[in-house]
């Protein structure tokens, strides 16, 4: 039996602790049955946003006569934009492996649980005091064979389809969607219900629906009965039995837990009814030294979440910190035209719990910056508690929300009272000073809740 002072199965987000370690001089083991790095550089958020950069400059283009130029894309080289992104995923392994030192010893296989303690990874039994799981989420399983999920584009190995159907309507649907849309692949949406990106605040998720699709082709309330691959073309029955076909298929629709590969079984670690592991404010499960982080826990699913948990955990573990990690405000952005930014509460939630609030939703044209994107629909939207001038949630659909919305967030991290947001001193005309107007909106609304309660 091996024995190391940390093992970490997941070489995602996790490969930052294990450096941490090594360099502190522990002996650590991390696991990796993929590719180190995990999720986020190699299929997930960074070539994502590399391809929507394309989509973001080539929809700028085509809506250039609003300024009165008359542009025409003469050529979209689809092949150059996805050789640049498979060349990026290919640098990110030697990245990752570059961070550890000789205390670091990686293994490239599946790590699973003999017993609490023992972990089985190439025929060797390895142990240590301290495990970190770190294992992360794969895509939802396609009902149908050669059907692609995101893992199946980064990178891309096969042809560029000429025709993609998408079917989801989360973060991923609607990211992809509108990159394949914009580079000129004939792109349709499937959407089972009537809403695209459904756990937005409802008020932002209408702006966005309307906007998106003017550019790309969705249908609602539609799935997919039965897909065959026949001759490098889907043909796709819908449930109303019309035929759909497109050379490609892929399906965004949610992801689930890796803890399966652990076989937990030979543990006392307990999972949830989703198959994600259960934890304590300290990331410890309930087997002691055994620890759950980033999206393994099925918590928040975002990188900068795992990234923060990862640093906390790593602070906890090897230095002083010995409080627990407070995510109070989860902030997200989702990097589609429009753009969404959102932290904390919808109005939906807010109604669930049973709270007291007030809203406000404010244009953001005030600000000359606004009005020279000649846009119409950017707003903020507050949903605020209205005895305390405290921020619950705030949500932006614009050019830039998810830049914007960190001054909201410093204010919420700070000191959270909307009041700050209102007094602070902005750059005019920059198109952070959009918030303004809505901040002095949003103390407008609970000045005159206070009046009425008088
Ligand atoms: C297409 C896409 C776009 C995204 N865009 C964004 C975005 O814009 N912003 C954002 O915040 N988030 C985004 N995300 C989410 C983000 O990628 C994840 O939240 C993040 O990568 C989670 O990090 P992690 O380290 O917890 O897990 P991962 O990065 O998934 O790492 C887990 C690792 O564990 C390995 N593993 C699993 N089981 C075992 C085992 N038994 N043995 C050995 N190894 C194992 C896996 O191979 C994987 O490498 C996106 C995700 C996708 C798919
Ligand atoms: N910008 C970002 O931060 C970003 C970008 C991409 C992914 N992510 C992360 O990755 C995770 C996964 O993204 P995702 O888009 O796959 O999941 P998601 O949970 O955002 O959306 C899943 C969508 O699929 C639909 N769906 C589920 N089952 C279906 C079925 N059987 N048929 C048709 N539709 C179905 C749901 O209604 C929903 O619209 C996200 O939760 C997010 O945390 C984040």
């Amino acid at each position: 039996m091996q024995k190391f002072d940390l093992i970490i199965i997941g070489a995602g987000r996790a490969s930052n602790i294990a450096a941490k370690a090594g360099k502190l001089g522990k002996k650590v083991a991390i696991i990796e049955k993929s590719k180190l790095g995990g999720t986020c550089p190699n299929r997930g958020c960074v070539p994502s946003k590399l391809l929507i950069g394309y989509a973001q400059k080539i929809r700028e283009i085509k809506d250039s006569k609003k300024y009165f130029i008359r542009a025409i894309i003469d050529d979209i080289d689809q092949e150059k934009i996805f050789e640049q992104t498979n060349e990026y995923i290919s640098k990110v392994e030697k990245n990752y492996e570059n961070k550890f030192n000789e205390n670091v010893t990686v293994f490239k296989a599946e790590g699973s649980f003999l017993e609490n303690k023992i972990i089985e990874v190439n025929n060797t039994k390895i142990t240590a005091p301290i495990i970190i799981i770190a294992t992360g989420t794969r895509p939802a399983k396609v009902p149908f064979e050669n059907a692609w999920t995101s893992d199946d584009i980064f990178p891309l190995t096969k042809k560029i389809p000429d025709s993609i159907t998408i079917v989801g309507a989360g973060f991923i649907a609607c990211e992809l969607a509108n990159f394949f849309d914009a580079i000129g692949v004939k792109t349709t949406q499937l959407v089972r219900g009537d809403t695209l990106l459904e756990n937005e605040d409802e008020d932002i998720s209408e702006i966005f629906k309307e906007q998106y699709c003017k550019n790309v082709e969705v249908k609602f309330n539609t799935t997919i009965k039965k897909a065959k691959l026949k001759n490098d073309s889907f043909e796709m029955i819908l449930d109303d039995e019309k035929i759909h076909t497109s050379d490609a298929l892929l399906y965004a629709i949610g992801r689930v837990s890796n803890a399966d590969t652990l076989k937990l079984e030979n543990t006392d670690i307990k999972t949830d009814k989703r198959g994600f592991i259960k934890r304590d404010k300290y990331f410890q499960t309930n087997v002691e030294g055994i620890y759950v982080v980033g999206d393994a826990s099925g918590e928040h699913m975002l990188q900068h979440a795992a990234a923060y948990e990862m640093n906390h955990l790593s602070k906890f573990l090897f230095e002083d910190e010995k409080k627990a990690l407070e995510f109070k405000y989860m902030p997200h952005a989702v990097f589609s035209y429009p753009e969404i930014a959102s932290v904390g509460l919808t109005e939906k939630r807010a109604k669930e719990l049973n709270i007291n609030y007030v809203t406000s939703t404010t244009s953001w044209l005030a600000s000359a910056k606004a009005q020279a994107l000649k846009i119409k629909y950017p707003k903020t939207k507050f949903i605020l508690n209205p005895e305390t001038y405290e921020i619950l949630g705030c949500h932006l659909i614009g050019y830039e929300s998810a830049t914007l919305i960190h001054q909201v967030l410093a204010i919420m991290h700070l000191q959270n009272d909307i009041r700050n947001l209102k007094e602070m001193l902005y750059i005019h005309p920059a198109l952070s000073e959009a918030l303004l107007p809505a901040a002095v909106e949003a103390v407008k609304v609970i000045q005159e809740y206070k009046e009425s309660q008088k």
